[in-house]
């Protein structure tokens, strides 16, 4: 598992080109057969991916969590972006069909991924928080999520949003979770931009084309920075930070937040004039 420390807004206003990628981006999240998790120390949030082909992968703990198993004192949000694929948890098994997603709560001691075909394999995007209550472990379809629409097509924003983990819809301690799809020719997202100083937040990116990128955007809103972003790689927000992307073509993003309250609509927004 990788860790990356937490940086504040002053160190990382001198990072060049590299030192931005090195500190936010987490480059690779869907290898064969492996858990590929990244460790951060913004609200201890792990970011990671799970791609099972020919095997199924199981779940270990880790000696950065010194726990006797992954979630003991963790909760874990799971989205399949890949084919179909079932995650069983204690005995139970979920069926989770691509945008589905499945909430494992603290407690829960065995964890295996597994694909339907090792051909079209599912690929699980996952966040763990740390958590202090059990909350049930249970799926949402996307067919049965909230959703809305948002932006519009003069600004090349229109988009849906869907929320999974929140607040009217799985119950967590601290993680929220959903994912917003761009209409083909939409491609800028959370613009106006926002920070919540409250909450980190990561955006894991898909269905972006190969040959596409996205220009991530992210510093403090009078201090800008942008990361060049590819297909299945995530970026890892810290809370003093916008987040907010324009692709050179239209895609989703898996965003997540962890930290001190729930409340999605809780964002100070910045003027796009204001922005530098
Ligand atoms: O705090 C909330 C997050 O940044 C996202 O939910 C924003 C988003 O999905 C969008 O504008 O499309
Ligand atoms: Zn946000």
């Amino acid at each position: 598992m990788q860790v990356r420390y937490a940086v504040g807004p002053n160190e990382t206003r001198q990072f060049n080109t590299n030192q931005l990628r090195d500190n936010f981006l987490v480059e690779t999240l869907f290898e064969p057969n492996t858990l590929q998790l990244c460790y951060s120390h913004y609200d201890r949030v792990i970011v990671g991916g799970v791609q099972p082909t020919s095997e199924s992968v199981h779940l270990p703990t880790y000696p950065e969590l010194r726990s006797d198993y992954f979630l003991e004192r963790r909760e874990m949000g799971v989205i399949n972006v890949g084919d179909t694929g079932t995650i069983e948890v204690d005995g139970q098994t979920y069926e989770l069909g691509k945008l589905d997603c499945l909430y494992i709560g603290k407690g829960s001691q065995q964890v295996t991924f597994a694909s339907q075909s090792a051909d079209s394999p599912a690929q699980f995007y996952l966040l763990s928080a740390p958590a202090h209550k059990e909350y049930p472990t249970q799926k949402a379809a996307q067919g049965d999520v909230f959703s809305a629409p948002m932006g519009s097509s003069d600004t090349a924003n229109e988009r849906v949003i869907y929320r999974y983990i929140h607040k009217d819809g799985l119950p967590s301690c601290q993680l929220v979770m959903g994912l917003t799809i761009l209409k083909t020719g939409s491609v800028w997202n959370t613009m106006p931009a926002h920070v919540h100083d409250r909450r980190m937040e990561a955006y894991f990116y898909f269905d972006l084309d190969p040959a596409h990128r996205v220009l991530h955007l992210m510093g403090q809103p009078t201090e800008t920075r942008h990361i060049l972003v590819a297909n299945h790689q995530a970026v890892i927000s810290p809370p003093w930070s916008i987040h907010s992307g324009c692709g050179t073509a239209n895609y989703s993003f898996i965003w997540g937040m962890a930290g001190e309250n729930l409340d999605y609509a809780d964002m100070d927004m910045t003027a796009i004039a204001d922005l530098r």
